[in-house]
């Protein structure tokens, strides 16, 4: 947070009502928002899909009809490709444009069907989490004793309604 609050600081100027936001001007921020896609994504095993004609893939002979579910948390959490795959590290893209396309590539979903939101969807996600960093400090809850912990992030089950 501190990393992506002082990056943000450092390309607002006094008196400058616009400012750039994009992946030059602002790597940490948009790497930031690349791992939170990857580390936890929205939609981890893609929405179900149906075949309309008979496909092979990687040898496995699939007939017309079959479901098929990409699991996307696994094509983002694969040791043999993101090292620590478990652990939210932003710095893993080196703020390199490719390197967190190759996230945002899969985390919409494939093909024709792909997610029509994307554009939309990535923006609103930039926008809120730049001006939440710019203009606040986001701190552990507390329990009821006061004391400050970081909470478990878990999945809950069930589709989207
Ligand atoms: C972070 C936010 C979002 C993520 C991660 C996401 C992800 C996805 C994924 C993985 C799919 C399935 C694509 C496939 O079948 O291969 C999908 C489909 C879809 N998404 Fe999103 N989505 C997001 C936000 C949105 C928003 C904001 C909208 C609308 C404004 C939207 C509208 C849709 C629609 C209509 C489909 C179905 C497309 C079809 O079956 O032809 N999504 N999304």
């Amino acid at each position: 947070q501190e990393k992506a609050h002082k990056e943000i600081i450092s390309v607002i100027r006094p008196n400058r009502l616009l400012i750039i936001a994009d992946k030059d001007s602002l790597p940490y921020v948009f790497s930031l928002v690349t791992e939170v896609m990857r580390w936890n994504s929205a939609v981890p095993l893609g929405v179900p899909h149906v075949l309309s004609q008979d496909d092979v893939y990687e040898g496995w002979d699939l007939p017309k009809n079959t479901l098929v579910m990409p699991n996307i948390w696994h094509m983002f959490h694969d040791p043999e490709v993101y090292d620590d795959p478990m652990s939210f590290i932003p710095e893993r893209y080196n703020g390199d444009d490719l390197e967190m396309r190759k996230i945002t590539d899969l985390a919409f979903g494939f093909g024709r069907r792909a997610c029509p939101g994307f554009y939309f969807a990535e923006g609103t996600l930039y926008a809120i989490v730049l001006t939440v960093l710019t203009c606040c400090e986001v701190l552990p809850e507390l329990d009821d004793e006061g004391k400050s912990f970081i909470p478990n992030v878990i999945y809950t089950p069930g589709g989207i309604r």
